[in-house]
């Protein structure tokens, strides 16, 4: 039998503005009612929400191979910045649709996408059949960790970051199965949710 993921969550899980910060994630009831199965399980979500921290050690208590696609671009044609600076955001983006199908076709394993990748429809057409956790965060938790040196996006300053989420977060809200906030909590704590919420829908 398929595993299939039921997103329903117990009645009190969501809030007015969708964000309990600091209490037990999830935080926000899901956008979609989903019967995908459980791999490829993808994280979407903002720049340094913690999709590929998070999704690396999700893998690791999950046991199974870990992705992260950003990785794969850099690995295969050297740093983003540089490709923005000599090809453009057009050129890099085709590269991270690519790389996402790939990582999409490997099945059993945890994936963890670049923030803008659900900007390509092709992308957003293959993440409907997949289970999509959608981590979000706030521009105050984000000061304090990103290194923007690796983010092209971010070198206009902290400001670019909420105006790249507000204009993102209705593509993310859509093809979330599940959400959790990151702002608040440490990383390993958010990955055990999210892998009790796997092994709750999905066992
Ligand atoms: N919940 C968290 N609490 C504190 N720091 C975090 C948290 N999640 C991520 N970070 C840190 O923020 C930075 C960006 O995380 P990363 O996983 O690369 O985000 P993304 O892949 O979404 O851009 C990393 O330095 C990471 O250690
Ligand atoms: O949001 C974006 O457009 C981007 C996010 C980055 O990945 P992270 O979300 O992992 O930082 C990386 O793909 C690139 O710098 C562009
Ligand atoms: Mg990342």
């Amino acid at each position: 039998m398929p595993q299939t993921a039921r997103t329903r969550l117990p009645a009190g899980s969501s809030s007015e503005d969708g964000a309990q910060h600091g209490a037990a994630s999830p935080v926000r009831e899901p956008e979609r009612d989903s019967d995908a199965p459980l791999f490829p399980l993808v994280f979407i979500g903002p720049m340094a929400s913690g999709k590929s921290k998070i999704g690396r050690r999700v893998a690791r208590l999950l046991r199974v191979p870990f992705i992260d696609t950003d990785k794969t671009i850099v690995a295969a044609h050297g740093p983003i910045t540089e490709i923005f600076a000599r090809h453009g955001e057009p050129h890099f983006r085709a590269l991270e649709r690519d790389a996402v199908a790939d990582a999409l076709g490997r099945g059993r394993a945890v994936v963890s996408l670049g923030g803008g990748a659900v900007l390509d429809p092709a992308t957003r057409e293959r993440l409907r059949g997949t289970t999509v956790v959608s981590l979000s965060t706030t521009a105050e938790a984000v000061r304090s960790r990103t290194r923007n040196a690796k983010r092209p996006l971010l070198a206009a300053g902290p400001d670019a970051w909420q105006r790249i989420y507000d204009e993102r977060r209705p593509l993310y809200d859509a093809l979330a199965s599940i959400h959790f906030d990151t702002s608040t909590r440490p990383v390993d704590a958010i990955a055990d949710d999210i892998v009790k919420w796997v092994r709750r829908h999905h066992d």
